[in-house]
């Protein structure tokens, strides 16, 4: 895989604000023959993603992904709430040149092949033509498109990994420093799946943001420096995967004695089924132990262990508690 043609964000020009930041984003649509309902896709959401971090938003359809990205593009306007995308306005064209998007559903000019489909993109971002058609190369390269066939085809006999890929490429022409990716793996096979990792782990090394929305965990435990979930429109967990799930080193405790108000200082996800308790020690074992002798308190079990991504998922989907 090349990385020719895309060259490194520039450290020296990274001033002090995030990549991306949003406050209190909120979006209410107006629907209906007389606009008269109202559908809330997002719900004061914020959030910050530095520069150079990769970023994966969870969460199940209709949870306001695609919104969230659609607002932080400046594509839709907000309802209420602000951000900024490095250091511009939401919606500001100024920042547009900075950015690359892959769209879900995306409606390219089908009868074009993939590589005037990639020319035509290239010279709306002003590039030189000497300079494009080497970018153009090298991506259709980086996406595992046969420069044959991107000549020749047009996208409408494109499979669809292969409009996919086409996609990606053109999210990259600019050399963008942050990158929105909706369902980047949508309709890829694992191969093609295998390949966008990869493509994203070296945007990362090249020190670029990647901004992407999925269903898809297990991309998002092996790419993803920090990860948001997303449930009817609220951000209900953010943080690192060893913030959210804990460190290997992590202990779930089970036992019977004590009171809530002693042990839920010690234990995160506290729970309590009939005369048991449960949940996620955080502290020193030892000491927690002579804690619990104290109380008068008996341990079940405690075993080395973290949640996966896909329990702790599911069980914030079901409303567990808030991170
Ligand atoms: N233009 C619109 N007008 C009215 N409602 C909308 C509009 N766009 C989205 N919605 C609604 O907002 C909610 C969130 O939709 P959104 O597409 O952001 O979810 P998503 O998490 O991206 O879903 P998926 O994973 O299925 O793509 C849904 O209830 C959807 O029907």
């Amino acid at each position: 895989m090349t990385t020719e043609g895309l060259t490194s964000f520039d450290q020296a020009n990274n001033s002090q604000s995030s990549a991306i930041s949003a406050d209190q984003l909120t979006k209410i649509y107006k629907t209906g023959f007389w606009l008269n309902q109202k559908v809330t896709s997002l719900q004061s959401c914020s959030l910050t993603v530095q520069r150079g971090e990769t970023f994966g938003l969870l969460g199940p359809n209709g949870a306001g992904k695609t919104t969230l990205l659609k607002l932080l593009l400046g594509i839709v306007q907000p309802t209420s709430g602000s951000g900024q995308i490095l250091g511009y306005k939401l919606g500001d064209r100024a920042c547009k040149q900075y950015i690359g998007f892959l769209p879900e559903q995306a409606y390219y000019y089908d009868y074009l092949t993939g590589w005037e489909f990639l020319e035509f993109i290239g010279s709306m971002f002003g590039i030189e033509a000497n300079l494009r058609r080497q970018r153009i190369a090298d991506l259709l390269d980086l996406v595992g498109l046969p420069q044959s066939a991107a000549r020749k085809k047009q996208l409408r006999q494109y499979s669809k990994g292969m409009v996919q890929r086409i996609g990606l490429a053109q999210a990259l022409i600019n050399d963008p420093d942050i990158v929105f990716l909706d369902e980047p793996m949508s309709g890829l096979d694992p191969v093609g799946r295998y390949q966008v990792r990869e493509i994203i782990l070296m945007l990362k090394k090249l020190g670029k943001t990647v901004f992407f929305n999925t269903h898809i965990l297990a991309d998002v435990e092996i790419i993803c420096d920090r990860i948001g979930i997303l449930n009817k429109g609220e951000l209900i967990a953010i943080g690192t995967l060893n913030e959210l799930l804990g460190t290997d080193k992590t202990y779930q405790v089970s036992g019977y004695g004590g009171s809530e108000a002693e042990l839920k200082p010690w234990l995160l996800h506290f729970e309590e089924q009939g005369d048991m308790w449960h949940g996620q020690l955080e502290g020193d074992p030892q000491k927690f132990l002579e804690m619990l002798a104290g109380i008068n308190a008996k341990i079940i079990s405690m075993n080395l262990s973290r949640q996966t991504l896909e329990e702790f998922f599911i069980e914030q989907i079901r409303g567990g508690a808030k991170s």
